[in-house]
């Protein structure tokens, strides 16, 4: 998949009228959304068009109502799970205060049709865009008839005749409510990072834990001690994560995201990783005693190696 910054960036290499287009955040890149991508990807396929899709850096919620601690993935990782969609090429526009002003018809002459090789747009079935949002389907008709484009609308995709949005991926995440991300997303929701230095506290309690360096504009699951797998390069390893603020210790209000890793002794300092989530065991607490915390996190990974004996 290529990055682009526009879509005139196409012209050089493909000027034939075979390029399919999609816009949208596509945060999280749930199962509703990559429903909707691999039937794009299979109209690109029978069509023999090549397959792109434009969204936005920052997120415009962002820009918009300042809201911050919101993404269910970094940037680079919509990247990696659009490409596993099949993408050819991704623009990302700088969506800004003055990009948030343009009509949706502006938007769409300057930054879609910039290049005039498009077959076919797609929208996805709650796509809103343009100033204070008020290009919609019809408005993207009228625009895309004038310009001999075909237009497609995207049907809800639902689960058991529920809804499925970054919005309800977002909640189960702040819920703690595991299973229903995951099977919101589709897949197994992550957070990855560097490991990071911590108090030194994990190894002289016997409980080492890899400490994530996660990007401050995620969101991050209820606090709570989770069954998890760490991905560090190719490998998997079983762990069981604790989110929070370490209150047996007072550590201050600042979340941390702490793997043990089962059956592990590596040093992994500044390692890239993966924590994927699996199901939340308890909330955090604040012991009477380090012996008390101890025993309590013996508990938890005894009961994480009971789940995964039986995977
Ligand atoms: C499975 C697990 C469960 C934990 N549960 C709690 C808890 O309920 N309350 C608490 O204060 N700390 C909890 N901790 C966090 C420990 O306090 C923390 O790992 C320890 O302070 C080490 O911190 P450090 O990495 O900064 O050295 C838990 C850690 C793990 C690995
Ligand atoms: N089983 C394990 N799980 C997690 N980290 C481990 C494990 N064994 C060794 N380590 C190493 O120990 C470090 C964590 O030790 P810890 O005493 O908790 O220090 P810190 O407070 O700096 O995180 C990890 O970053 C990793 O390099």
């Amino acid at each position: 998949m290529i990055i682009v910054k526009d879509l005139e960036e196409l012209k050089t290499v493909y000027n034939e009228n075979k390029v399919h287009v999609t816009i949208g955040n596509f945060d999280g890149v749930h199962v509703g959304h990559r429903e909707f991508l691999h039937q794009i990807k299979k109209d690109c396929i029978q069509d023999h068009a090549k397959f792109v899709i434009v969204t936005f850096v920052p997120h415009p919620l962002k820009i918009l109502k300042a809201h911050s601690g919101f993404l269910i993935n970094t940037y680079a990782e919509r990247r990696e799970l659009l490409a596993s969609c099949g993408a050819d090429y991704l623009l990302e526009i700088d969506f800004t205060r003055d990009f948030s002003t343009l009509t949706p018809e502006e938007f769409l002459t300057k930054h879609i049709f910039s290049f005039d090789g498009i077959s076919k747009i797609y929208l996805g079935h709650d796509f809103a865009f343009g100033a204070n949002k008020s290009g919609d389907f019809h408005v993207a008709k009228t625009f895309c008839e004038h310009k001999k484009t075909a237009l497609m609308l995207q049907q809800e995709y639902k689960i058991k005749s529920s809804s499925v949005s970054s919005t309800e991926v977002r909640n189960a995440i702040l819920a703690g409510d595991i299973p229903k991300a995951n099977e919101l997303l589709g897949r197994n929701y992550f957070l990855s990072g560097r490991v990071i230095k911590g108090e030194g506290r994990g190894k002289k309690i016997g409980y080492p834990t890899a400490n994530l360096g996660y990007d401050k504009e995620l969101i991050i699951p209820a606090k709570g001690v989770y069954i998890t797998q760490v991905k560090i390069k190719d490998m998997i390893y079983n762990s069981v994560t604790n989110i929070g603020v370490n209150p047996t210790f007072n550590t201050g209000y600042e979340v941390h995201v702490e793997s043990h890793l089962l059956d592990f002794t590596q040093d992994i300092y500044g390692e890239e990783i993966r924590v994927s989530f699996i199901k939340k065991l308890r909330d955090e607490k604040k012991f009477p005693s380090v012996n008390d915390l101890v025993e309590q996190i013996t508990a938890d990974a005894e009961l994480a190696r009971e789940y995964f004996k039986h995977e």
